[in-house]
């Protein structure tokens, strides 16, 4: 059962309730572990957090939580393209013929569907999709039949599970990505594990193609595409005396990105000084790692995401 803003919360737990954040709609998930927040706008994560502990989730203090835009922080879902369309394979390209091609694909600021929640135990499932794409006039260009699901599993760790279905008749070719803006104490005191020795893409540089050789640790404005990733990086951030993990399925590529200081100020809903606070690291199906589906398949991308106290094994 879903509560709605005016009814009474019952004081067991998990429960789940609907309530307004400015413009829209949200889910709040309580558990005895854990506060969830998701917008029907987009399926966008907006906070996750474990009583007592520091935000996983970054979400900004200048956030809008408008209809129809996307909200800066959390986790906004980049489908049926990351980024610029026009930077894309010529696969993915060729979906698109006509229509708005904005930044990050068609999905983030439109209503998605629930289509199932359920409590089992101490964990709480959520499940939203987009509309069928003949009924939504911002998704009307792509295949009839193509779908979208995000999977929201809430245990000791948040799972997120984003699996496109083709159903229509022809070939198909996305790209995609979970953008999730992670909170660090500083950015000064985060440290990017796990991929050392991979090559990327310097974004910044002409998409000259580069080598990391060692954990990264985010100086300047960084807006990077790594590849033939591993499942597993982490943030480790010795302010907060934290690591947190990103488990990675059905993706080898991530996008690094912080705006630093001069970008910062051409930010919708970004503080000046807010890149300190956040860096993202995307799950991603992008550039040569793209989703290729034909009629009747379906792939799925997720991530895990959990924090430990440093001290573990990195
Ligand atoms: O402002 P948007 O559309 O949410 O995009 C934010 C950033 O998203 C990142 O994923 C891109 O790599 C950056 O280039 C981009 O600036």
């Amino acid at each position: 059962m879903i509560f709605t803003e005016d009814q009474e919360v019952p004081a067991q737990l998990p429960h789940i309730q609907r309530i307004e954040v400015n413009q829209l709609y949200c889910l709040r998930v309580q558990t005895a572990r854990a506060e969830l927040l998701i917008a029907e706008q987009g399926a966008q994560v907006l906070r996750y957090q474990e009583h007592g502990q520091e935000p996983v989730i970054w979400m900004s203090e200048e956030a809008a939580f408008e209809a129809g835009n996307s909200v800066r922080g959390g986790i906004p879902v980049c489908w049926p393209w990351f980024g610029d369309l026009m930077r894309n394979p010529p696969q993915v390209q060729a979906l698109h013929s006509g229509g708005r091609l904005p930044a990050h694909g068609l999905v983030r600021g439109i209503e998605w569907i629930l289509v199932e929640n359920a409590i089992e135990g101490d964990s709480v499932r959520l499940t939203l999709a987009i509309p069928p794409t003949s009924e939504s006039p911002s998704l009307r260009h792509l295949p009839p039949g193509l779908e979208l699901r995000l999977e929201i599993l809430l245990d000791d760790r948040l799972h997120l599970k984003l699996t496109t279905s083709n159903g229509s008749e022809q070939h198909i070719a996305l790209s995609q990505a979970l953008h999730s803006y992670f909170a660090v104490s500083s950015i000064h005191n985060a440290t990017v594990e796990g991929l050392e020795g991979q090559r990327y893409i310097e974004t910044l540089e002409g998409w000259a193609e580069r080598q990391q050789k060692r954990a990264l640790v985010v100086s300047s404005e960084t807006d990077r595409i790594y590849l033939d990733l591993p499942p597993q990086l982490a943030i480790r951030d010795d302010g907060w005396n934290r690591r947190i993990r990103i488990e990675a399925s059905g993706s080898t590529s991530a996008v690094v990105w912080n705006p630093w200081a001069s970008k910062a100020r051409r930010l919708s809903q970004f503080a000046d000084d807010a890149w300190q606070r956040m860096l993202c690291i995307e799950t991603a199906n992008v550039m040569d790692d793209l989703v290729e589906l034909a009629p009747g398949e379906e792939h799925s991308m997720g991530v895990a995401l959990w924090a430990e106290p440093l001290g573990g094994a990195a």
